[in-house]
């Protein structure tokens, strides 16, 4: 990696956070910006600003003397967040232009946006896509999360070539689309996963069990940015300019079967009850209903919400030939062993609470 500062806007998050620890490992000076801070200590060389996205002054005092920003802060992804409309705007969208006008203002050459598969998806089957698929509609959307994370990665990849001020320059700008993030110590998906587990609710799976979908695990995902930052440079011809790329794990899988060896890991026996799609849909549409009803008063967690059945239950997977060509992004083989280990060693999981028990 060159040199400089790094700025990481969601670094106290899940994902920034683990690219926060890889930057440091090479004496990189890294910042993170973020409402709140990370749960773990902060690895050396790395300083952390408490500040809102949707601030720009304080995106802007965040991003002076950056060499590059990863912009990973967003809202509304899961859970409840997702149906908070107006927070997830003003952060998704309000937030990302304050980010491209700070790194304009400021003269910061690099800006590397984190997007997600879900800006070319909306419940349509998707086999081995690539970049050249053209975005979803803004109003075939089921979530507004995915659709102002697609107006977001929009507005990163125009912004490309935008004259910088103070010393010149242009500011270069590239879009990577994740797939599911996994890992040791995730905080969003897999607690939830294992909370549903625990409390009896993994009753059932539904869909096609043919259906494929994809997952990255959170240090290819760290690699990808990595070389993305590095692929901005004029080393490196400034290959990834203005472009996005789909990264995952590069191995489709039906999402039930992913989440086998954790359900098996941890104690529990694999549901063997399958449900229509269709059925599931419904269920996360009254959900959501009720949710908009009833959400102000009591703000309850819904089991799963209609983006959430299909981005779980329909076919989409994607070619990572761009990425591997432009990075050379080469992802690495994992599994779930070490989720499983990391809930285990926290006492979670059928077996060893009975194990705890008897000792
Ligand atoms: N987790 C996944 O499966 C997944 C899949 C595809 C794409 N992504 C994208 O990857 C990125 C990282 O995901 P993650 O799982 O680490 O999420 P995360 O929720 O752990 O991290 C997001 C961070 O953004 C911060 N944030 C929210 N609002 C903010 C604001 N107004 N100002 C500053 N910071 C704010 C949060 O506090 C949080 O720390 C996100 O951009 C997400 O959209 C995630």
């Amino acid at each position: 990696m060159q040199a400089g500062t790094y700025v990481i806007t969601g670094g106290g998050g899940y994902f920034g956070f683990r690219l926060a620890c890889a930057l440091s490992k090479k004496s990189l000076r890294v910042v993170l910006f973020d409402v709140k801070p990370p749960s773990e200590a902060l690895p050396e060389g790395v300083e952390f600003v408490q500040g809102d996205v949707r601030d720009f002054t304080q995106v802007a005092n965040a991003s002076r003397g950056a060499d590059c920003v990863f912009h990973v802060a967003s809202y509304g992804m899961s859970g409840r967040e997702q149906l908070n409309r107006k927070l997830i705007e003003e952060v998704n969208v309000q937030g990302t232009k304050n980010v491209i006008q700070a790194c304009v203002d400021l003269g910061v050459p690099r800006l590397v946006y984190t997007s997600t598969f879900n800006v070319v998806f909306g419940g349509q089957v998707i086999k081995k896509g690539d970049e050249t698929l053209p975005y979803l509609p803004l109003h075939l959307h089921p979530d507004h999360y995915s659709r102002t994370k697609s107006v977001a990665e929009t507005l990163v990849l125009k912004a490309n070539g935008s004259s910088l001020a103070g010393e010149g320059g242009v500011l270069h700008t590239c879009a990577l689309r994740p797939a599911g993030i996994y890992g040791p110590g995730e905080e969003r998906h897999l607690p939830r996963i294992v909370g549903y587990i625990e409390h009896g609710l993994f009753r059932f799976v539904y869909g096609d069990p043919e259906s494929l979908v994809e997952f990255v695990h959170v240090d290819n995902l760290v690699s990808a940015h990595e070389l993305a930052a590095e692929a901005l440079t004029g080393e490196r011809q400034h290959r990834a300019t203005g472009q996005a790329y789909f990264i995952s794990d590069g191995r489709p899988i039906n999402n039930f079967e992913f989440f086998k060896p954790l359900v098996e890991g941890l104690g529990y026996s694999f549901p063997k009850l399958r449900l229509p799609l269709p059925l599931v849909y419904f269920f996360a549409f009254l959900t959501e209903m009720v949710h908009g009803a009833f959400g102000r008063i009591y703000n309850f967690q819904p089991l799963l919400t209609r983006a959430e059945v299909y981005k779980t239950g329909v076919t989409h997977y994607f070619s990572i030939e761009k990425a591997r060509a432009d990075l050379r992004y080469n992802p690495k083989e994992y599994d779930l062993g070490e989720v499983v280990e990391w809930f285990r060693s926290r006492g979670r999981g059928k077996n060893r609470s009975r194990r705890l028990l008897k000792n």
